[in-house]
Order: C-alpha cells, then structure tokens, then sequence
C-alpha cells in the first residue's frame, strides 16, 4: 500500500472531516478570529471566493446558528450547543463555482472581478452595510512567482473594491495574499482606508505555503474617498 497523500496525513485535513469542515481551511479563519476578534457584534458579512464553502460554514455556525463552543481547538462536535438561528444574520457568498447550501447564507455565482458581481453584492445589502468582508480568493497557482503574486493582487484589488462599497464605518476587512516583497507596500496603502492591519499566517496556514492574510480593522477611509474610484480598475483586470 503506497503512503496516503500528503493532505491526509495532515491533522488540520483530520480535524476538519471529524468536525463536518468542508475544507481545513476552516481553521485558518477561526484562529483569525481568536487573535483578532473579527466576529464580535457581526451581522452583515460577505465571503468572496466562498466555495467549496468551509469560510462561509464558520459564518453561518458562528453567526447564523450562533453555535457554542466552536474554537479552533475543538476535537468534536459533542462540544458544539447551538442556539436559535439570528435570523438578523445576512450573510453573502461569492464564487465561480457553485457551492451547496448552507443555513443563514445567500449565494451569487460570479466574478469577482467582473462589476456586476461587485453591483449584485452591493444590491443584496439593499442600502444596508456588512460588518465584516473575508476574501480567500486564490488563481490556479502557475508556479512563476511573479505572475502568481500579480493574478492574486487583482484578486484583492477586487475584493477591495467590493468592501469599499459595502463595508460599514469601523468594519473589518480579511483576504488571502502572497507575500513578497511589496508586502510592506501594501501594509501602508491599507492603512490609509483602515486604522490597523497586520499581515498574519494561521499556524493551519501550511508553511511551504506563500499565502498570509491581511486583517483590516476600524474601516476609516479618508473624508470625500469615493470608492467608485476603483471601479474602472475591474473591467480592464485579465
Ligand atoms: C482557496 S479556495 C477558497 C476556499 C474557501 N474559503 C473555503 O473555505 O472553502 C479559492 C476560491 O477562489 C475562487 N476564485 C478564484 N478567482 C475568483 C474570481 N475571480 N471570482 C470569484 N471566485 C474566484 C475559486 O473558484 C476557489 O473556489
């Protein structure tokens, strides 16, 4: 018998099958919030580049379902009380690819890129705002560096995008990057729109892994920002 794959012999792989996770990508947002907090007093939250949908999972159980006990150290789902649904709870998922269903969460099929994808999240808030926008988008990997961290910033111009134009005053921002070199660069052009980022790595995140996320939080943007500005920047991305 040939060894199992590298995956399966992964315990955040193991603990996200026991749990019912759809992905051990699970674990990377709930350590996010264990160190920063992001899901206190959240009702409005969007998920870009949901699927297969193990983010949006942790949104509608911790949110939505309002479930207990739900850390990033828990070992089975004996542990887990859940309560009566939030029906306040609006929660948005984002993806190319069709996801199943799951409680509390609205899904759109589309591009981020693209302006109408940005223009029917921005109408699911109907006028309203979202606490919170998460983004783990991620391209088909090439393996060039250059181009791979390049596909992956238009991906978080997007998401960027998106959030300026639904994120309610003093939100939270989180997306996936590739670190590189401009990492710093990038760092000081968050800080203009939100009063505190840090670039973190989950310790679910693998360390062969060049991906990081940036955490946004007290989103503050200057007087008289309009975040239309960005818009012409989405049809002309790939
Ligand atoms: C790493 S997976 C996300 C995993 C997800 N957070 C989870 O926990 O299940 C990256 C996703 O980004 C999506 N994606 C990549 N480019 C996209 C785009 N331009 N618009 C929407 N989704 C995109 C892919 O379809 C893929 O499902």
């Amino acid at each position: 018998m040939g060894k199992p794959s590298k995956d399966k012999r992964d315990i955040y792989y193991r603990k996200a099958k026991e749990e019912g996770w759809r992905a051990r990508s699970a674990f990377k947002l709930l350590q996010i919030d264990e160190k920063f907090e992001i899901f206190k007093d959240v009702t409005k939250a969007v998920d870009l580049c949901a699927a297969p949908g193990s983010w949006s999972q942790v949104l509608s159980r911790k949110l939505y379902l309002k479930e207990e006990n739900l850390t990033p150290n828990s070992t089975s789902n004996s542990a887990i009380v859940p309560a009566q649904p939030n029906e306040n709870v609006k929660i948005v998922a984002v993806d190319l690819q069709p996801m199943a269903a799951l409680p509390g969460v609205t899904q759109l099929q589309g591009d981020i890129t693209q302006y109408s994808t940005a223009q029917a999240i921005i109408q699911e808030f109907d006028g309203t705002q979202a606490d919170l926008v998460v983004c783990d988008g991620a391209p088909d990997v090439t393996g060039m560096h250059s181009l791979d961290i390049y596909i992956q910033g238009q991906l978080l111009l997007s998401a960027l995008h998106i959030a300026f134009n639904v994120l309610k005053l003093g939100g939270t921002f989180v997306a996936k990057i590739f670190r590189g070199k401009d990492s710093d660069l990038l760092v000081a052009q968050l800080q203009l729109f939100f009063e505190k980022v840090w670039i973190v790595k989950p310790r679910s995140s693998r360390n062969s892994s060049i991906e990081a996320f940036v955490v946004c939080k007290n989103y503050k943007p200057k007087e008289g920002f309009d975040p239309t500005q960005l818009t012409p920047y989405l049809n002309n991305l790939f």
